[in-house]
């Protein structure tokens, strides 16, 4: 170790961080932030607050990560965000960060307030920039002012799709249309499915792998990639709304009334339908995969699609999330990005990668 970095190792913790943080959310991705903060990438960062959905923890001098989420699953003070926020302005850092590692539509509607009040906010929850137009205009408004917003993983668990648009975009390009696969789970599941194992059991292991949203009827239903298109045109210029995309319910109507634990417990309503979609798309000599596109009309469609062994997105693996963009400069060949689209340790790298690029 040189005598800079030893200095700075001797230095206590809370002197040398620039990011104060607070964390909502400990699940899966959460979890991972966590652990992240355990390794010399996280050092910079002070963990002054966390909270799951009932229970939070606050400490000025910085919560120690270890078994934080196995404690906070058990025990902690109420949920309150007010006493959230205290322990950030109480922190000397330079940047004041709030993580949302939730999937809750009620805490991602205060992002526009935070980022009013000057607290960065960095993001896996897309239920505001996703959501309804009006919650999207509210927060272009608050990204005007100083705080700034990371929100590389929405799409893509933070591949560079988003960063990309903006780049194209800052530099004139515009985009004519985008195709592809836009979820890692049902990317995975359809990668994985050959009618050998049902679907049910497949979709089991995706959750338990951490590849699914909280209840996997989001996945299923097609709203989650439809969050993600609406992120994406609407980061391209397009204004669109929900109501503009046409998408199919991979749900079937028995199971879509029930609460999220009777859901998990009747998974095998699932396994006919889609038995009988993977034998009629092999008849064909094709393929089920899951896609999105938009056009330069604005006319967006997602959902589950036979195509040829030769489409690119045959020949995804894993939870591989493509996205093929032409652009007024990409018009011939599209520009692809593609790679891991799902799973804890990427999305919160991703998170932890915008913290970071705070400067
Ligand atoms: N799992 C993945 O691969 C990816 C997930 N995401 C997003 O990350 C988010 C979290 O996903 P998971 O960790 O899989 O879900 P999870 O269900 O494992 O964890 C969600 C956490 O949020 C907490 N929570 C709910 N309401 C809260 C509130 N009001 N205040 C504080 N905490 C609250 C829950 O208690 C839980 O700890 C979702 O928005 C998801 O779309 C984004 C990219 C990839
Ligand atoms: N459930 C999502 C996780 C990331 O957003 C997906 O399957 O892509």
């Amino acid at each position: 170790m040189n005598a800079l970095l030893a200095g700075q190792a001797s230095l206590p913790r809370a002197l040398r961080r620039r990011h104060a943080v607070v964390l909502l959310g400990t699940g899966m991705v959460g979890g991972a932030f966590l652990r992240l903060l355990d390794t010399p990438a996280g050092a910079a960062l002070g963990l002054v607050g966390a909270a799951n959905s009932r229970h939070q923890q606050t400490d000025p001098a910085g919560l120690a990560e270890r078994s934080l989420r196995e404690r906070l699953a058990v025990a902690g003070a109420a949920r309150d965000d007010a006493a959230l926020l205290a322990a950030l302005d109480a922190d000397a850092a330079v940047h004041k960060v709030i993580i949302d590692a939730s999937a809750s539509a009620v805490l991602a509607a205060r992002h526009p307030a935070w980022l009013a009040r000057g607290y960065h906010v960095v993001t896996a929850n897309k239920a505001l920039a996703g959501g309804d137009l009006q919650g999207w205009h509210a927060l272009q408004a608050a990204c005007a002012g100083h705080a700034r917003y990371g929100d590389a993983a929405t799409v893509g668990a933070g591949l560079p799709v988003l960063s990309t648009l903006r780049r194209l975009h800052a530099c004139g390009d515009a985009l004519l249309s985008l195709e592809g696969v836009l979820s890692g789970s049902l990317s995975w599941l359809f990668n994985r499915y050959d009618g050998t194992r049902p679907f049910s059991a497949l979709l089991r292991e995706a959750r338990a792998r951490g590849y699914t949203e909280p209840d996997a009827r989001a996945d299923l239903s097609g709203e989650d990639v439809a969050r993600k298109l609406l992120i994406l045109a609407r980061t391209a210029g397009f204004a669109l709304t929900r109501a503009a995309v046409q998408v199919e319910n991979l749900v079937p109507e028995v199971l879509r009334a029930l609460d999220t634990g009777q859901f998990a417990a009747n998974l095998e309503a699932l396994d006919a339908p889609l038995a009988a979609r993977h034998a009629a798309a092999t008849a064909r000599g094709a393929v089920l995969r899951h896609l999105a596109r938009i056009d330069r009309h604005g006319r967006a469609q997602v959902g589950l699609v036979e195509v040829a062994a030769t489409h690119p997105a045959a020949h995804l693996r894993g939870t591989d999330n493509l996205f093929a963009l032409k652009t007024t400069r990409y018009r011939a060949q599209p520009l692809v990005i593609q790679g891991p689209g799902a799973g804890p340790e990427i999305t919160a790298q991703a998170l932890l990668g915008d913290v970071l690029a705070l400067v």
